[in-house]
């Protein structure tokens, strides 16, 4: 009994978590409805992979996560991550803006002990619910020693993720999450199976730590498309983002008329960080921009809304556009 890894569950809300009117409504149900206690007491088999408590630390849809849901869950991630008695640690999250979590925790917690970052698509209530078997995969890769040091993980639909490179890529399959670069591993009836490692920084090798980060500054996403105008831009100027990031269309294109007000933000001191709208592939330096005449940072990549999460974090210790690009290539 007392030679089980400790897992400690963290409970933020989402679907893993939520309650439907009948076994039938797959998609039409309440998010955010079912305590940590209730959730855990219903898998039993957990008790055979780790001893395992769980605390509450929110009970929200992913969609209304704001940055002090961020720092307030990555500080208790990282006290956690710190205790000699906890081996491993599990957070149950809405799937919506799941991605976004497990990339910032996977930037700013220094530690090397596992942290996985689990959802479902339908609730417990639902026929073929897949969230007990998420959680489940969740709190026996945390509770393996094979899993440390791989970085901030997402255990969804067998597989083992990469908080850094997972997205949500549709909103109605369990195998909803997914990367271009490819699943780690996956997780079978309790067993990791290994196939790749994380070759970015991450975690116990970031320069962040989010124990000196007591704010994040404002970042925004700004999204290309034809007939676009620059509405959003400016208003985001005047509102004082410290960085925009531009969804651009393509190899993250920028339409013309949009050009010159970028440039005007840059010109006032705010970063402008040039992403793609395009759910896979990389933006190329200097390619479709002249990003080095504009002095404009390219996300590499991430998709918008990871590069915003590390435009934030970097943010906390420059403002240098030439340090932030270093920072995109290496996260
Ligand atoms: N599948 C889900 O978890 C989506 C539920 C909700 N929108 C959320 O992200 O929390």
């Amino acid at each position: 009994q007392a030679a089980r890894p400790h897992v400690v569950v963290l409970a933020t809300g989402g679907t893993i978590a939520g309650a439907g009117a009948s076994a039938a409504n797959s998609a039409t149900y309440a998010a955010a409805k079912v305590p940590v206690d209730k959730l855990l007491a219903g898998l039993p088999e957990l008790a055979s992979v780790a001893r395992v408590s769980g605390e509450q630390v929110f009970q929200i849809a992913s969609e209304s996560f704001t940055n002090d849901h961020l720092l307030q869950l990555g500080k208790r991630v990282s006290a956690l991550a710190k205790q000699a008695d906890v081996d491993g640690i599990v957070i149950t999250h809405g799937t919506d803006t799941l991605e976004e979590t497990a990339y910032f925790l996977n930037l700013v917690v220094r530690t090397t002990k596992p942290i996985v970052v689990v959802g479902s698509m339908r609730p417990g209530t639902a026929l073929s619910a897949d969230g007990a078997l998420n959680l489940y995969d969740a709190v026996g890769v945390a509770a393996s020693k094979d899993a440390a040091g791989k970085g901030v993980l997402v255990t969804m639909n067998d597989e083992i993720q990469s908080g850094r490179d997972v997205s949500k890529t549709i909103n109605i399959k369990t195998e909803a999450f997914k990367s271009q670069w490819g699943p780690l591993g996956m997780v079978v009836e309790g067993k990791n199976y290994w196939f790749r490692a994380p070759v970015k920084r991450h975690t116990s090798a970031s320069e962040f730590n989010i124990d000196e980060i007591q704010a994040l500054p404002a970042v925004d996403i700004v999204y290309g498309y034809g007939n676009m105008n620059t509405t959003g831009i400016e208003a985001y100027g005047k509102a004082g983002v410290k960085a925009l990031v531009h969804a651009g269309t393509g190899n993250g294109s920028v339409a013309a008329q949009a050009v010159p007000a970028l440039q005007a933000l840059r010109a006032q001191g705010v970063q402008v960080v040039r992403s793609a709208r395009v759910p896979d592939g990389f933006v190329l330096r200097n390619a479709e921009q002249p990003d080095d005449k504009y002095d404009w940072v390219v996300a590499h990549d991430l998709r918008p809304q990871k590069a915003r999460i590390l435009a934030m974090v970097a943010l906390t210790k420059t403002n240098d556009s030439k340090e932030l690009q270093r920072i995109f290539w290496e996260y």
